[in-house]
């Protein structure tokens, strides 16, 4: 369990900061909408429906990016959401946003300008440094508690996420809360049958890390997407190699290739690889080939083949926990989806714990019709959901768990 204070302890008719994670796809410079803003919308309105003056903090993109723009897209999209207006202020903390702040009335909502935009955000510091910014020092006062609900940058030092609880009564939003408590899960909860792991995607480096430190915590291990052919190459098979202009194997199989090596050598029997593989054939259609059955790599495998998806349903049926962590194959294409949605929907039908993270593979659960319902979490984070999973700390949460021991 969390240590930290929620938004059920915040005092009545507070002046309150509020910092979220809207940070979003940019399409032609508009913000694009996703589960964010959903979720964060439930915090904003519990705290707006209490008659709270309810002010929010957020960032978009990284400076020099394309997707480093305002937030005013943001607060139209949020206010859908939310079912109230949200206004909003092209500024973070000077005059124009201390006007806007004062104005505020009890039950409203204003988002301000892009933390990003500020020099004393971005730097990574200690909380006590950030606490000292003229960013920190001059919002603070105007509040009479702040809340972290931006699970999803925690583990970013910024000055909007480990600044303010210094200066000010701290408590964790309800996105905070629930992704803490799901994310940790597989560290902290005790399971009666096997604990599963599904692990694609592309980032290999990151799930291999979190393999190695899952050690002892995953009874299998289900592999496809980078990964999965990374480790068919440590296996022996001619595949997990670069081939044309394809860019995604080889720096990866260098960076790793020892690890992967000594995690096959050392656990072997809990890791399941693909027996098969699916590549886009001549015709443009879906076709398989069986991994004993490939003499040289010479294209993409953009999914795991029907054989695989059969094979790792059945201790998905079997297990008591399934934690997944990146697609088996390009699900963005229909015909390379079968993989990843295969494993989603035997994962919806039983009554497993279960978590999907990573923005991009749980983007597959609304574009096959998935019911979210059918999964006990679907996390909104993608680099604090893996150092969540490898028990690295998330300096904004350690934050909020010093200042509850102190409130
Ligand atoms: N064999 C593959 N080749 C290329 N891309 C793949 C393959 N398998 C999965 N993917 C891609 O992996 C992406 C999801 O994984 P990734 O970006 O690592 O994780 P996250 O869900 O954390 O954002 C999907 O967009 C999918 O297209
Ligand atoms: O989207 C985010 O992280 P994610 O891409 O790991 O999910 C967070 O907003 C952190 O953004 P950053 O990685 O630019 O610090």
């Amino acid at each position: 369990m969390s240590t930290f204070d929620t938004i059920d302890s915040l005092p009545a008719d507070s002046r309150v900061l509020v910092r979220l994670d809207l940070n979003s796809p940019i399409e032609d410079g508009e913000p694009q909408d996703n589960r964010r803003f959903e979720r964060h919308a439930e915090t904003v309105r519990e705290l707006a429906d209490a008659g709270h003056r309810v002010v929010l903090l957020a960032h978009q993109g990284r400076p020099g990016r394309d997707d480093f723009t305002s937030l005013a897209g943001h607060a139209d999209i949020l206010a859908d959401h939310v079912g109230r207006e949200v206004a909003f202020v092209a500024d973070t903390y000077g005059d124009e946003a201390l006007a806007a702040i004062d104005a505020l009335g009890a039950g409203e909502v204003l988002l301000l300008e892009n933390a990003r935009m500020c020099d004393d955000e971005l730097p990574e510091e200690s909380p006590e440094a950030k606490a000292e910014t003229e960013f920190v020092t001059t919002l603070a006062p105007r509040f009479d508690a702040y809340v972290n609900d931006a699970y999803s940058a925690a583990h970013r030092k910024h000055a909007s996420l480990v600044g303010f609880p210094l200066a000010l009564p701290s408590y964790a939003g309800r996105v905070m809360e629930t992704e803490y408590e799901a994310n940790t899960a597989i560290a902290t909860r005790e399971f009666d049958g096997p604990v599963t792991m599904v692990v694609g995607g592309t980032k290999a480096t990151d799930v291999i890390g979190v393999m190695d430190a899952l050690d002892d915590r995953v009874d299998r291990f289900l592999l496809g997407g980078v990964a999965g052919e990374l480790f068919l190459r440590a296996a022996g098979h001619p595949v997990g190699h670069d081939v044309g202009e394809m860019d995604l194997f080889d720096e990866q199989w260098d960076e790793n290739r020892e690890l992967i090596e000594s995690v096959l050598d050392e656990r072997g029997d809990e890791i399941r690889l693909a027996t098969d593989l699916a590549y886009e054939g001549p015709d443009g259609d879906r076709a398989e080939v069986a991994v004993d059955d490939i003499d040289e790599k010479t294209e993409g495998y953009l999914d795991v083949g029907s054989e695989t998806v059969a094979a790792y349903e059945p201790p998905i049926r079997e297990s008591d926990a399934v934690f997944v962590k990146g697609a088996l194959g390009v699900f963005e294409d229909e015909r390379f989806a079968d993989g990843t949605v295969g494993v989603l929907e035997a994962i919806a039908e039983t009554d497993c714990f279960s978590v999907v993270g990573g923005g991009d593979t749980s983007r597959a659960i609304e574009m096959y019709g998935l019911d979210e319902s059918a999964f006990s979490h679907v996390s909104i984070a993608g680099g604090a959901y893996i150092r969540a999973l490898t028990g690295e700390p998330l300096p904004a949460v350690e934050v909020l768990e010093a200042a509850a021991a102190e409130q």
